[in-house]
């Protein structure tokens, strides 16, 4: 377990996986999903997530990248707990004013810890990493809230980026299987 909060990978579980066919963003089709929005809608979890996630945070970040729409919550809630500033990274660039992919300050040539919900095969990791290194960004880490890859391996290993999670998949298994005795 790499939270110090001890009970939340329980009250994440509780609130929320849900069980039933879903369809992922990758394509896959699952049994559980993690509604990160019903977590990051109640103020004092997203709190104590986000206070996990701010532990993990690389010591030399200079910019928080929170990616939509999951991880903006999250990166807005860190940002304010550690006094870093943040980029709003958007899936794609907006078709009009500004036309930025990234709202916030320019992250040329800055350290961009990249914050997200859920990570499952790191696909929409992957496309905020190459689009920020595009545009000059140095981006080595993501923290997430929960990382449901398949274990022991990282999705994100083939573009050099390190993955540091508050919960796996088997720490909230865990939680749950405790829970129910
Ligand atoms: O690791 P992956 O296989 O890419 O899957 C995880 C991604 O899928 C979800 O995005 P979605 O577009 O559903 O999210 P949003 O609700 O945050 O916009 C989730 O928020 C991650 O960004
Ligand atoms: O892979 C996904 O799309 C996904 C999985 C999950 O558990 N939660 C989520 O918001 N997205």
């Amino acid at each position: 377990m790499t939270t110090t909060d001890t009970a939340l990978a329980a009250d994440i579980d509780a609130t929320c996986r849900l069980t039933g066919e879903f369809v992922l963003r990758s394509g896959q089709v699952s049994n559980e999903y993690f509604d990160k929005y019903l977590f990051e809608a109640d103020p004092l979890l997203l709190a104590r997530v986000a206070r996990e996630v701010a532990q993990l945070l690389p010591a030399d970040a200079e910019l928080l990248g929170g990616l939509e729409m999951g991880g903006i919550p999250i990166a807005t809630a860190v940002s304010q707990l550690v006094g870093l500033p943040a980029v709003f990274v958007r899936k794609k660039a907006k078709e009009y004013g500004t036309a930025k992919l990234a709202e916030g300050p320019s992250y040329d040539g800055r350290r961009v810890v990249l914050i997200e919900d859920v990570i499952t095969t790191g696909g929409a990791v992957r496309d905020a990493t190459s689009a920020l290194r595009s545009g000059g960004a140095v981006v080595e880490t993501v923290v997430c809230a929960i990382d449901r890859s398949p274990a022991g391996e990282n999705p994100l290993a083939d573009v050099g980026l390190e993955v540091r999670a508050v919960l796996t998949k088997a720490e909230l298994d865990a939680a749950r299987a405790a829970a129910r005795g």
